[in-house]
């Protein structure tokens, strides 16, 4: 135990998350993996192909102009704390030539260009929810109201307004026991965070671990003096969870603009860093933290294990662990220069999680002993979430 103010302390006294979540109906798939099904419909051109290459092929936005139709069902694993099977349907699907039963999806996500507010995509919508509560009334149903960025502002809220009351109207016509369908609609266009934030509330309704996740990060955050943290899926940046203080978007805009610098900057150094970055792709070099934000002189760095320091954690803590060996870069900038400013830190957690936390600045270069002693037992804690997890998935 760490000898600290009551204000910011160890996460080692963390409640215990060993237990093995439950799996809600997951399918196994052909790779032996039972995978999170996640339907992905819309109309021609409404931006389903889009939004599955930009959130998870790292595909740029502009470019997703060059996509072509899609003529019949692709299905794209992801690998993040679920394993997750999305499949890209093209735009003339009904419930009968989707050839599989909506019981086996986790999630249905519509997506609907702002600008169509004719009859057409809210009959095919409405249609499949009347499907999907027969079939699978556990289903989330989501609405992304896509390329949001094309409109002003009045106008976007207007068409968003209209669209929701549309597909209610007509759900209504058809019996009032679909009032009690629960709806989730998001505004979303690839060209900003929009789509990641409404993406990321999809998922967090499937992570089975979620309050465990959550809990880690609320105690991180108490015992560090941090007014924000998110775990984020480095690759999609996605966040998988985040503490129980209020999302607020420009904070997570500037935590995804970071960890986007950081991914892009860390394939420069691919080669320099050999095996490790063979495991740990998408970060950033070690050097990163200080080349971004001077490291104190008697601070400790994280992107060495091996060097025995006062943040070292117990020998109990690391010596079982088979990820003692893996690297886990960190980084850190500044945001608000002026006193009492704050830092935005980065820790690899696993090869594909990342902590992303903001810090007033004097804690940071004055307990920087002290974060990075937390940030050990968060891994900790994360690790065993994901391997629970993963056993779970894989029938073991
Ligand atoms: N302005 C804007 N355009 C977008 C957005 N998302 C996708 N698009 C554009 O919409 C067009 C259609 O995108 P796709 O992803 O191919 O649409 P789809 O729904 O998969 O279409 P089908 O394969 O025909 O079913 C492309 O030109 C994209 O560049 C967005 O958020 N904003």
């Amino acid at each position: 135990m760490v000898n600290a103010t009551p204000s910011y302390a160890a996460t080692s006294t963390s409640t215990p998350i060993a237990q093995r979540p439950p799996l809600n109906g997951h399918r196994f798939s052909g790779d032996g993996v039972a995978r999170t099904k996640i339907l992905l419909l819309g109309l021609r051109r409404a931006g389903k192909t889009s939004i599955q290459q930009v959130l998870f092929n790292n595909l740029p936005p502009k470019q997703t102009f060059y996509l072509e139709t899609t003529m019949r069902i692709v299905k794209h694993t992801f690998d993040t704390v679920i394993p997750l099977e999305i499949w890209d349907c093209p735009g003339n699907i009904t419930v009968e030539t989707l050839n599989a039963p909506l019981s086996q999806f986790s999630t249905m996500i519509f997506v609907i260009d702002i600008r169509d507010l004719y009859n057409q995509p809210i009959s095919k919508l409405v249609e499949f929810i009347v499907a999907a509560y027969q079939d699978n009334p556990n289903m989330s149903l989501e609405v992304f109201v896509h390329k949001a960025e094309k409109l002003q502002e009045d106008d976007k809220i207007e068409n968003f307004r209209q669209i929701h009351e549309r597909v209610s109207d007509r759900l209504l016509d058809i019996s009032p026991e679909y009032e009690q369908v629960q709806l989730n609609f998001h505004l979303t266009s690839v060209y900003d965070h929009s789509l990641h934030e409404a993406f990321s509330k999809v998922l967090h309704k499937l992570i089975d671990s979620l309050p465990y996740l959550e809990d880690l990060l609320n105690v991180f955050c108490a015992n560090s003096q941090s007014p924000k943290a998110f775990l984020f899926d480095t690759t999609s940046r996605l966040y998988i969870a985040t503490d129980a203080s209020p999302v607020d978007s420009a904070t997570y805009n500037l935590c995804c603009d970071y960890l986007q610098m950081l991914n892009s900057f860390g394939t420069l150094y691919k080669s320099a860093t050999g095996n490790a970055r063979k495991q740990l792709p998408a970060t950033p070099p070690p050097s990163a933290s200080s080349s971004l934000s001077p490291i104190p002189p008697n601070a400790s760095s994280s992107s060495d294990p091996s060097t025995p320091t006062a943040t070292t954690p117990p020998p109990n803590v690391t010596t079982h662990r088979p990820s003692r060996d893996l690297f886990y870069p960190s980084a850190s900038t500044s945001l608000h220069p002026s006193t009492p400013g704050t830092t935005l830190t980065y820790h690899l957690i696993t090869p594909q999680l990342a902590l992303l936390a903001l810090l007033p600045t004097s804690v940071y270069e004055g307990r920087r002993g002290l974060i990075e002693f937390n940030v050990v037992f968060f891994r900790e804690g994360v690790q065993e979430i994901c391997e629970v997890e993963k056993e779970a998935r894989c029938g073991g």
